[in-house]
């Protein structure tokens, strides 16, 4: 395995054997990973509105491409789905009970409705787990120590298990500083999404947000959370990876603690919150718990490369490739 992302492409399409189209996956995930590329582009229109319309950069045709391809795939798990019927009520997914919603009532859950759902969910939820997950080994692969400390603490919980469950992530409190700290220095949703008042100019304590303003959730800038990450005022040594500094205290990322906000916080905070918790603890602690680690080629630990590509989710500019080797217990 070289990235953790082909894991998660694995897993994908270990899940969606049933669909019979091996070429699926992989376009699936290029294109999620191109739209969020696309998505953080600078683009010239939010500076100069007035000449949206043009297109200059071609980001509108390129998303609408995108869309539409993802779109053909869902289409093609809901036809299938809906085929299935006769099994469907047996079946635990998030699909099933969406057709029999739209089955009901039509005219609230139509097929488009069901295919902006799932583009919401998959776009927003699949890059920022694989990303945390893959931040979370660079760093723990430039700290051998650390990793090792990792690791004892998962195999000391999980010693007669052979696998990792939910239940166990809270008894991992290093697991959960690494987590922590991860998503503090490389936090995989760097903006908050801007909106727009729609409504006539809204009035919020002494400040007036005139009709079409384009505003964040937290009314702030873009990169706010990857900058508040490291603000020098709020952390030590803010640009070290040290998952230590989160042990014993009570600093959580449910957005009460406005120094680690990786999720949002207020109204418009992650709505997959506790999903994406759970994926990256349960990803991170099956790694590090089934295997040893080593960067490929004999790559120095201090050498790890974590620069940085633009795009809505914060990526690693290179992929890692790390050498998993079976732990002998
Ligand atoms: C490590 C994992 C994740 C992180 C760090 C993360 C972070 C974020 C952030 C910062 C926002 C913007 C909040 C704002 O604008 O105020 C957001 C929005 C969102 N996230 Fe996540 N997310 C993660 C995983 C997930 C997962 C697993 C799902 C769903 C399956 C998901 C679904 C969404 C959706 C639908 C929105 C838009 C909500 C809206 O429009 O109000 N996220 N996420």
């Amino acid at each position: 395995m070289r990235k953790v992302q082909e894991l998660m492409s694995f897993v994908v399409r270990c899940s969606e054997r049933t669909f019979d189209d091996s070429e699926t996956t992989d376009d699936f995930q290029n294109v999620v990973l191109r739209m969020m590329e696309i998505a953080g582009k600078p683009n010239t229109a939010d500076f100069f509105p007035f000449l949206g319309f043009l297109d200059l950069q071609g980001t509108r045709k390129e998303a609408r491409l995108c869309m539409n391809k993802l779109f053909r795939v869902f289409q093609r798990f809901i036809d299938t789905k809906r085929s299935l019927k006769a099994s469907r009520n047996k079946e635990n997914d998030m699909l099933s009970p969406l057709l029999d919603i739209s089955q009901e009532k039509e005219s609230e859950l139509d097929d488009d409705g069901i295919k902006h759902l799932l583009l919401g969910l998959i776009s927003a939820g699949t890059d920022t787990s694989s990303s945390t997950v893959e931040w979370a080994m660079a760093e723990l692969l430039r700290n051998p120590k650390m990793m090792v400390k990792a690791q004892e603490e998962i195999r000391q919980v999980i010693r007669r298990n052979d696998a990792v469950r939910e239940l166990d992530i809270f008894e991992l409190p290093y697991l959960q500083a690494v987590v922590k700290e991860t998503l503090r220095l490389h936090p995989p949703s760097p903006f908050l999404i801007p909106r727009t008042s729609e409504s006539d100019d809204v009035r919020i304590f002494e400040f007036i947000i005139p009709k079409n303003t384009q505003v964040s959730s937290l009314h702030v800038s873009f990169s706010i959370l990857w900058a508040i990450g490291r603000d020098p005022n709020v952390w030590e040594n803010p640009t070290q990876f040290k998952p230590e500094r989160f042990l014993g205290r009570e600093i959580d990322v449910k957005g009460n603690d406005f120094e680690l906000i990786p999720f949002g916080a207020g109204r418009r905070i992650c709505p997959g919150l506790p999903l994406g918790f759970r994926i990256v603890h349960l990803l991170l602690a099956s790694l590090l718990y089934g295997f040893d680690w080593k960067y490929q080629n004999g790559i120095l630990p201090e050498n790890v490369d974590i620069s940085e590509a633009f795009g809505v989710t914060l990526h690693k500019a290179e992929p890692i490739c790390a050498v998993p080797i079976k732990k002998h217990v």
